[in-house]
This record gives structure tokens, sequence and C-alpha cells, in this order.
């Protein structure tokens, strides 16, 4: 198959306008191995992309897509050979570099892992950008002196996101008591189902800290919306506490005060998964395959085609997708 379809983004009088397009390989970037791509996913990232928001694409036409699975097609580094499974997250494909929304990517090779052990590559894309960042937090956390013999509850804000959903599973198999807090009330049997145990109206977070340092409720945190609830976050947590900041789905900016840090001891950790070092992202993948119940992925996980990702992008910046979404790019349009 020379020829292949993808989603593609073009730019007009500022506004970008996506449309489903055949391409040749020829028409794909620089790298040194090209791959079939099989799965794709939606991010919150991706939503912003595809609408044309934050600035993370600067050249267009553009093939969207932060991650993908597939096979390898050609490769030119011999880390590689034909055949071979691999996974991409982060490295800023699909913003300044082609995604995974096209049946090929052409990239470098150090960007690629191997297609973890025990995982298909739909699954390795159900888990995704999304369930790597979870287990980074997860990790950073642990690094931090969390553990399920600590007292306490471990925090998830955006529970029911692609980000919060795999952060809730995997914490509640570990053994930890998780509180999950989400603005969809309609989501607590679901986020019960993957086994938070205490449910929080974001409301009680989304207003911010209203006191430098609150009563002491959570033993860690994985944050996937930063901004006010972050400060209300980091008010309220116990002794030590660690909080891993992953996300920004409710604003970059966070006023807070040093109390948090100078009287209570609160660690306020940053997850970066786009630039994660192999060796470590190799142990997430790793933990990933290993700590994820896949019947419990598989709940979690919706599928879509190329074509349904406009609509999508514009509902998950709406905060309007639960856990996570699969895009069967090998099916085409
Ligand atoms: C997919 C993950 C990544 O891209 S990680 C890469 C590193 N991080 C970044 O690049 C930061 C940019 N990305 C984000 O900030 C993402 O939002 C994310 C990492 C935090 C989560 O991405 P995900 O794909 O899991 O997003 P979802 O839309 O599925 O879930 C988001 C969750 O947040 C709720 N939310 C949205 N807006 C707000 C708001 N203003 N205040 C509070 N909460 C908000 C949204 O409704 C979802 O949770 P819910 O349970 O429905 O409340």
């Amino acid at each position: 198959m020379s020829d292949f379809t993808a989603l593609m983004l073009h730019e007009t009088d500022g506004k970008v306008t996506p449309s489903i397009r055949r391409l040749a390989d020829a028409d794909l970037p620089a790298g040194d191995v090209t791959v079939r791509v099989e799965w794709s996913t939606l991010n919150y990232k991706d939503g912003l992309i595809l609408g044309g928001l934050g600035r993370l694409v600067r050249t267009y036409p553009h093939i969207p897509g932060i991650d993908f699975a597939g096979i390898v097609e050609t490769s030119d580094n011999p880390a590689y050979q034909p055949g071979d499974k691999v996974v991409l997250t982060g490295w800023r494909v699909g913003e300044i570099h082609w995604g995974g929304y096209g049946q090929k990517a052409r990239v470098k090779a150090e960007w690629l892992v191997p297609l973890p052990d025990g995982l298909s590559t739909r699954q390795a894309m159900a888990l995704g950008t999304a369930g790597l960042t979870a287990m980074l937090a997860i990790m950073a956390l642990e690094d931090h002196g969390l553990s399920p013999e600590v007292d306490g509850e471990v925090l998830v804000t955006g529970a029911a996101g692609g980000l919060g959903s795999v952060a809730t599973v995997l914490l509640a198999r570990k053994g930890y008591h998780v509180a999950a807090s989400t603005g969809r009330a309609s989501q607590h049997d679901y986020l019960k189902g993957l086994g938070a145990t205490t449910l929080i109206d974001r409301a009680e977070l989304s207003g911010g800290a209203a006191k430098p340092l609150l009563a002491e409720r959570w033993a860690a945190c994985v944050d996937s919306v930063g901004g006010p609830t972050l400060a209300a976050v980091l008010a309220g947590m116990k002794m030590r506490a660690p909080v891993a900041s992953c996300g920004n789905a409710g604003g970059i900016e966070l006023a807070t005060t040093v109390l948090p840090f100078l009287l209570r001891g609160i660690n306020l950790l940053g997850i970066d998964s786009a630039q994660c070092p192999t060796a470590r992202r190799l142990a997430a993948w790793s933990r990933l395959a290993a700590e994820m119940p896949l019947t419990l992925l598989d709940q979690l996980t919706t599928e879509a085609k190329l074509a349904d990702l406009p609509e999508l992008g514009a509902r998950i910046l709406k905060g309007d997708i639960r856990g996570r979404v699969v895009v069967n790019v090998a099916a085409g349009a």
C-alpha cells in the first residue's frame, strides 16, 4: 500500500478545517522509521489541535494525533525491523510533527518504544498518552513516599476523563483508597465501577482555596485539572503528601501560597510525559502492561474512526468524553 488515508488539517485565514485525504508515501516527512498505523487515540490535547486552539500546531497542512501504535513498514535504523510492533507517545508528534491520524507515519526511531509484552496495539492505545501519564504520575507519587500503607485517600481530579479513569483503576487495583473528583454526577456509578470509594463534586475544588491551608484531607493527588482546582488541592493535603500535576484542563495559572510547602512539606511534582526519558517510559509501559486489568480497560474505552474525530474533538474540550477513545486508523475514514 503506497497510498494511505489521513485526517488532515488545513488553515485558511486563521480558520482550521479538517478533511479526509488520500496521501502518498512521498508526502510523509523525514524520519528513519515508517510505521503502518493501526490505532491512535483522542486526548484532550488532540481536541485542542483539532479545533485549531492552543497554538500547538505552527505549520499546515498537518496530520494530528499525539499518539499511535502500529507495525514498522520500513526502517533505516537497526533498532527496528519491518514487522516490529511499536508505540509512540509524545515528542510533540501530532503537534509540530505529523501524527497518528494517518495510516502511515514517519518518525525518528528514538521516539518509538516496542509494543509492551501482553498488550495489543489497540490496548496500548486504549492506554495511550493518558495512561502513560497516569502511570508516570503514580510512579512519581510512590517515589515521594506514597504506598498503600500510607493513611488516607488518594485524590484524582478530572476522574471521569481519560487520564483520570486510568489513574483511578491503577490506584484502586494497587490497594489505594481513591477519592474521585468529577464535574459529572452522571459518572459516579462509572467511577465506583473503576474502584473509586469517595466521589467529590468538582465544584468543591474548582473555586480555589479560600485560605492558604485547609483541613488535611488527602494523602496524595493525581491532578488533571490545574488552575484553581490545584490551588485548592495543595491547601487540603495531609502532611508531606505528594501531588502530581499532569494537566491543565481547568487552567494554567496557579494562585497559591508557599504555606502548603513550608508548613506541611507538600511536594508538588511535575509530570512531563512528552519528553520522558526512554528508560522511565519503558518502565511505565511495563507496569501498565502488568497492572492494568484489561477487561476494565476495555470497559472504559470506546472506538471511533478518523471521520468521527472533529466532532469528538469538540466534545472532549467540553468535558463530554468518558474514559478513553481509541481510533481505528487502519479501518480508514
Ligand atoms: C491525555 C493526556 C495528556 O495529554 S498528558 C500530556 C501531558 N500533559 C499535557 O500536555 C497537558 C495538557 N493536557 C491536559 O491538560 C489534559 O486535560 C489532561 C492531561 C489533564 C487529561 O487529558 P484527558 O485526555 O484525560 O482529558 P479528558 O477530557 O478525558 O478529561 C479531562 C477531565 O477534566 C475535566 N475538566 C475539564 N475542564 C475542567 C475545568 N475547567 N475544571 C475542572 N475540571 C475540568 C473534564 O470534565 C474531565 O473530568 P471530569 O471527571 O469529567 O470532571
